[in-house]
């Protein structure tokens, strides 16, 4: 029998609206623990809505999201869950370190009013390192470029060291080496049994980086493992009247 705790996130009947119109329908959804599913759907799907909606970040109109353990209280989970927005929603205009932007990654761990130490720059620099950015731990944040900031942002969630981790659009706009590089971070992760939900473009790739799928628009198509329910009949259900070019893709 099923159990609470095999699941990361599980979504009940969640219906989300902008302005009184819903933009998503009756969503239910279970992702188990240690899976990296990624979250595909035409442009307007609601992606980024479903994301921010299981965040709390949206009010829903109805239903309930539950995190691990069946906790529906997202605020006691603070540095159990992670989130690496899309890379040009953040506008940088005060003034932050590349450092210090990682360092905020800490601060659910520390509270607020302890200030991190040595140990905590370590792990920092380490995360840094991991995503190929540590030398420009002392450049302001405003002064990368939009890929640069993403990878910062791995960074700061890695310090982070949740549990669950939601990435809205992390391969968006980065080059051939930083998506090897995210895409090795997203292995690292799994085998250390984190959950990790990403916002995902490309189909071409979903077989090869990800375990487990939601296919979306308004209302979920399918959810499950990718060698279950990433096909061509789903596919055409999720893209069909999105005007989607998707011939050779499977
Ligand atoms: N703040 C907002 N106010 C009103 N409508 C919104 C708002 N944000 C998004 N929408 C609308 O909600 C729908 C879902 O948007 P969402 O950004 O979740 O889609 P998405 O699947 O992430 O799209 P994309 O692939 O283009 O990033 C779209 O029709 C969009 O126009």
């Amino acid at each position: 029998m099923e159990r609470q705790q095999d699941y990361a996130v599980e979504v009940e009947d969640l219906t989300v609206a902008y302005d009184a119109k819903p933009v998503l329908w009756d969503i239910d959804l279970k992702i188990p623990k240690g899976k990296l599913m990624a979250v595909v759907g035409p442009n307007g799907a609601g992606k980024t809505t479903l994301i921010k909606a299981m965040l709390g970040l949206l009010k829903p109109v109805t239903g309930a999201v539950r995190f691990l353990d069946g906790n529906d209280d997202i605020r006691t989970l603070k540095n159990r869950i992670g989130y690496v927005p899309q890379s040009g929603s953040v506008d940088w205009d005060f003034p932050a370190t590349v450092q210090d932007v990682v360092l905020m990654g800490c601060y659910g761990k520390l509270g607020w009013i302890r200030r991190p130490g040595k140990p905590d720059v370590e792990l920092a620099i380490q995360m840094l390192a991991k995503v190929g950015m540590q030398e420009y731990a002392s450049r302001q944040i405003s002064q990368l470029s939009g890929g640069q900031q993403q990878r910062v942002f791995l960074a700061r969630a890695l310090a982070q060291e949740a549990e669950v981790y939601f990435m809205d659009e992390p391969f968006k706009g980065v080059d051939a080496q930083t998506e090897r590089a995210i895409v090795a971070l997203l292995k690292e992760l799994k085998e250390q049994n984190k959950t990790v939900v990403v916002v995902h473009h490309d189909l071409q790739t979903v077989p090869d980086y990800f375990d487990w799928v939601t296919l979306i628009n308004l209302r979920v198509v399918a959810c499950g493992p990718v060698e279950e329910v990433f096909h061509e009949n789903n596919l055409k259900k999720t893209y069909q009247s999105s005007g989607t070019f998707l011939r050779g893709v499977m």
